[in-house]
């Protein structure tokens, strides 16, 4: 077990100020890289062994799932006797709201029972559309009904430039009563809900702690608030050099306003133990103000800045880069990462990475939307489990590629019992809960036989194994969920949907594992909170780094986004950008920031090497074909102009997918819609496609 001693031994001054001060409310400064996850796990673990406050009385609030898991593995790691069902309350806003309106807060004083589903945001457009339809209700601007909801939450009813009312009022009333009904909420409802009950005084908490509190919105202050009863202590962490999310709706002035309202005393960690001094001075260019920010370590390798023609030889050159350092011995895989402003830019660096056998894991955020098979999948689990869910009943039948494709006049018929309709979908889906007690389900793949699954993934098809995969790789995430949580198969599976619906699905990476031997590729968004030897951000250019924006607030957004990359770095940092980027919207040579960067921090490389000209190599293949085939006296071969060779839909065929025909192509890159696995899209460079006849 943890000497308390000595964990607070290794803290310095300011951090051991700041996990022992007892004041009613704290707001701790956390400067980038001065140890704000260690402080708090280190409160956290203070309270309880020292103070013997219950970790049930504390509610730990983050803003990603993932810093929820860090801060409870390291308290499990530094005390193997704390199990995860002692930190019911360590999550993200919307998962401690789900837990206490389901654990601790009478639910069914609002007219909803504990075992409630939570809808993702396209069930709620599914259910709004549904009941368009069958209530004919007069919806403008249906192709925003996203936005339109989001206002009427707010009670706006009007959109645009309406000038008149339409239905959206009464269609949201049908909504509220549907979810109802169906004992399910949205994200919103989890917060609203809450708060509610927690009005009632039944949960009162004895610490709030919040990570990340420079990105609270005002919601997320008011449910903070909800929390507190006399005698809660609000410990609040953050660091208002790091906002990027105010386009989510993180409020600039949360900081004064939480000052204000609880008399908030204020603490500083000022020193960085992360990045070189080179590195953290540099990064300070970007701050408003630096003044309280100070490091500890060394001046390190200057920042490298260096051109490339375009993405594609950035790619490569990072191939050859990352190669000789580690063939070296003295860099590994896990020690670099690479950074992009947008998920666009990961394709051309992951291509050229793989193909050169370098092992690559990229963060990418996948909904249940991407994945037809899990969407329909995990509706029919939702119906099954919960037959009140009359909309996911609908989607489970209704889907023309899984379900049964029925049509909504026939599922009409099969609520209202009409003897002629008939659905052995339906059967299944409302004999499960039954089935599920009595059958004593051992294992998730028991589940599998019980749908009968394989006649829905028609066997014959070519996606069927693929599909079976993706059904196979969910059971098993699922079983380990149930298995680390501790729970019973029916309350698991619920909560294993209820968690993938707030934070997509968990086969899929959605975030990568700092601990495996590989390049890490992510969005400047995504690196929040990681640190690694070596960083590379690509791109410096007008248009990504930082994008064109009107606003000068949002200009700032992009600086402190910057500076976000910029301090992940510990060692050593390259920032590189394009001579000819290929992309209109992005404008060639180096931003204003890479101007920013103080000229002594940096080394200069002008990379000469000439470009790798596509038209040029293909020129060159074609000449040397012709050569050859006019030596047998054959008809020379025309050039083809990739343009026109797109336009013509021609064959193709690539080693993994088979056949398809091409639909566009541009200097970059070219999509191919597959016989057996529809449309995919290719860097030129790095993929090599047979045309066919
Ligand atoms: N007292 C200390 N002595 C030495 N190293 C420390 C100390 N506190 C933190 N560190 C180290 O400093 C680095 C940054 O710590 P941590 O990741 O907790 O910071 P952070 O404030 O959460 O970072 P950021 O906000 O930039 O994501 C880590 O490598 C950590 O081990």
């Amino acid at each position: 077990m943890i000497k308390t001693d000595d964990m607070l031994n290794k803290l310095n001054t300011y951090q051991k100020d700041a996990v022992l001060d007892n004041s009613p409310a704290l707001l701790l400064n956390a400067h980038v890289g001065s140890g704000k996850t260690t402080v708090l796990i280190a409160k956290v673990m203070y309270l309880h062994l020292v103070k013997e406050i219950d970790l049930k009385d504390m509610v730990v609030l983050t803003f990603t799932n993932k810093a929820a898991e860090e801060i409870k593995d390291r308290i499990k790691v530094e005390n193997p006797e704390i199990k995860e069902k002692d930190m019911p309350y360590f999550g993200t806003f919307h998962s401690v709201a789900a837990k206490l309106l389901s654990q601790s807060l009478p639910i069914q004083d609002i007219g909803y029972t504990k075992d409630f589903t939570i809808m993702d945001q396209d069930e709620l457009i599914e259910l709004a559309n549904r009941l368009i339809i069958e209530h004919r209700f007069t919806i403008k601007f249906k192709n925003k009904l996203t936005n339109r909801i989001e206002a009427i939450k707010n009670g706006n009813k009007l959109y645009g430039n309406m000038k008149r009312e339409d239905d959206i009022g009464s269609l949201w009333e049908c909504m509220v009563e549907e979810k109802q009904k169906q004992n399910k909420m949205d994200f919103d409802d989890l917060i609203v809900h809450a708060m509610t009950l927690l009005k009632t005084g039944t949960f009162t908490p004895k610490w709030v702690i919040i990570d990340e509190f420079q990105d609270c919105d005002s919601a997320q202050l008011a449910f903070m608030k909800a929390m507190c009863g006399t005698g809660t202590k609000l410990f609040v962490v953050g660091d208002p050099n790091q906002i990027i999310y105010s386009w989510r709706g993180s409020e600039k002035n949360i900081v004064k306003t939480f000052k204000q309202t609880y008399d908030a005393k204020e603490m500083s960690l000022p020193i960085n133990y992360r990045s070189s001094s080179t590195i953290l001075d540099a990064a300070k260019q970007f701050l408003a103000d630096s003044s309280e920010l100070e490091g500890v370590r060394e001046e390190g390798n200057k920042i490298v800045v260096k051109n490339h023609y375009n993405p594609f030889n950035e790619a490569q050159y990072l191939c050859d880069q990352i190669k000789k350092l580690t063939s070296e011995g003295t860099v590994s895989y896990k020690d670099i990462a690479i950074f992009y402003r947008t998920q666009r830019q990961s394709k051309t660096i992951e291509d050229a990475l793989t193909k050169e056998n370098i092992p690559v894991e990229v963060s990418i955020k996948k909904s249940l939307k991407d994945i037809p098979v899990l969407r329909w999948f995990v509706s029919l689990l939702k119906a099954s489990i919960n037959s009140n869910d009359k909309n996911n009943i609908i989607t489970a039948l209704n889907d023309k590629g899984f379900g049964e494709g029925l049509s909504f006049a026939k599922i009409r018929g099969l609520f209202n019992n009409k003897a002629e309709d008939s659905s052995v979908l339906l059967a299944k889906i409302f004999g499960f809960n039954t089935w599920f007690k009595d059958a004593e389900v051992g294992n998730s793949l028991e589940i599998y036989d019980y749908f009968e699954l394989d006649n829905y993934l028609s066997p014959t098809s070519s996606t069927y194994l693929e599909n079976k995969t993706f059904i196979l790789d969910f059971f098993d995430s699922m079983a380990h969920f149930i298995e680390e949580k501790n729970l019973s198969l029916t309350e698991g599976m619920r909560d294993y949907l209820n968690s993938s619906a707030l934070y997509g699905i968990q086969i899929v990476k959605d975030s990568i594992d700092e601990e495996n031997d590989s390049v890490k590729l992510m969005t400047l968004h995504a690196c929040k909170g990681l640190e690694f030897n070596r960083v590379y951000i690509v791109g410096a250019n007008d248009g990504l780094i930082p994008l064109r924006t009107a606003s000068s607030e949002v200009q700032e957004e992009e600086k402190r986004l910057f500076f976000v990359g910029i301090t992940r770095a510990k060692d050593d940092l390259e920032i590189s950008y394009y001579t000819n980027p290929g992309d209109y919207r992005v404008l060639e040579g180096p931003s204003n920031f890479v101007y920013m960067l103080p000229s002594h921090l940096v080394a200069k490389e002008e990379n000469e090497a000439q470009k790798v000209d596509l038209q040029s190599i293909r020129k060159e293949i074609l000449a040397n074909q012709s050569k050859n085939t006019q030596s047998l006296d054959a008809e020379p071969i025309k050039e083809v102009d990739p343009e026109e060779q797109a336009k013509d839909g021609k064959r193709v065929k690539h080693e993994k997918y088979g056949e398809g025909i091409v639909e566009s192509e541009d200097e970059d890159s070219i999509t191919v819609i597959f016989d057996a696995y529809g449309s995919k899209t290719f860097s030129k460079l790095f993929t090599s496609l047979e045309y066919l006849g």
